[in-house]
């Protein structure tokens, strides 16, 4: 079976990321790529739509799933025309807000969701450890710190974010503080908290956790844009046909 996949923000750093991804497998194929002004272009010889046109695409070319990198806003409206009419969505967007999230929930209740701040499979292995290491060293003092290129909206990432709910879990700490400046001596048990923003990097993730006259740095880079594209298609192909739920992308790889 060739899994039909829509993609939104087909001009974005990403979307065009999956129109590629999805193009270089043989398992699927773009039903069709949107974007917000599409005057007759294309993406990798991928016809661009509308994106005004979204929900009469969903109907008119019945795709398996959609696979979202644009911004919370339109994520949520997109997740809502996927759940109307009955197609998996697959988002990789950041910075949703509590409504944001409640509306993902929501979205699931009708069809399989699938939220991950980031599909680098690396990233997923990160998450796994840094509880380890957490528990492994109380007391430590942790930092995190997480680099991106000069055009990312939110901080601190999806994934900064992610990565510090699985610290937090793991060890007792007194909150997050979020950069420094000025008399700003480390308090006790707080989590430093660091957003770096310069050219084009991927994106970075590193969590130093220092104390006992040692120190441990666990470190993920993605050195291209395609890892995370590999991975989003990866999760629509999984996702393809499964009953309505919320899907995290642990549970792709952990299958
Ligand atoms: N989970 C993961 O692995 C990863 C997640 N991300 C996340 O993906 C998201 C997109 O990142 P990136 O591709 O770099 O961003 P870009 O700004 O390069 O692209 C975003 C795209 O979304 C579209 N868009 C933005 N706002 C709207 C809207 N209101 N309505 C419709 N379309 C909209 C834009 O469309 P138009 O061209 O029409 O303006 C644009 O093409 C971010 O939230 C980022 O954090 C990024 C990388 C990996
Ligand atoms: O905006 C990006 O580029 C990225 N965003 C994701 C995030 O916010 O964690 C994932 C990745 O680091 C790239």
């Amino acid at each position: 079976m060739t899994v039909g996949i829509g993609v939104t923000g087909a001009t974005g750093r990403m979307g065009r990321e999956v129109v590629a991804a999805v193009a270089d497998r043989e398992d699927c194929e773009v039903a069709f790529a949107v974007n917000r002004d599409p005057d007759g272009g294309d993406v990798d010889g991928v016809e661009l739509e509308a994106a005004a046109r979204f929900d009469a695409l969903l109907s008119e070319r019945e795709p398996d799933a959609v696979i979202d990198f644009t911004g919370p806003e339109s994520a949520v409206d997109y997740a809502r025309a996927c759940a109307e009419t009955g197609v998996a969505f697959v988002t990789g967007t950041t910075g949703f807000d509590d409504d944001g999230l409640a509306a993902l929930e929501d979205a699931g209740a009708e069809v399989p969701i699938l939220h991950a701040p980031n599909f680098a499979r690396g990233v997923q292995a990160l998450v796994n450890v840094v509880g380890q290491a957490v528990r492994n060293l109380p007391g430590y003092d942790v930092e995190l710190v997480e680099t991106h290129h000069n055009g990312k909206r939110d901080a601190p990432s999806g994934t900064a974010n992610r990565l510090l709910e699985e610290i937090e879990e793991n060890g007792e700490f007194a909150g997050r503080t979020h950069g420094r400046e000025g008399e700003a001596p480390r308090e006790d048990g707080e989590i430093g908290v660091h957003a770096l923003r310069a050219g084009d990097i991927t994106g970075e993730h590193e969590i130093l956790l220092a104390g006992n006259d040692e120190e441990v740095r666990l470190t993920h880079r993605a050195e291209d844009r395609g890892v995370f594209a590999a991975g989003a298609v990866d999760a629509a192909v999984w996702i393809a046909g499964r009953k309505a739920g919320s899907y995290d992308f642990a549970d792709v790889i952990d299958e």
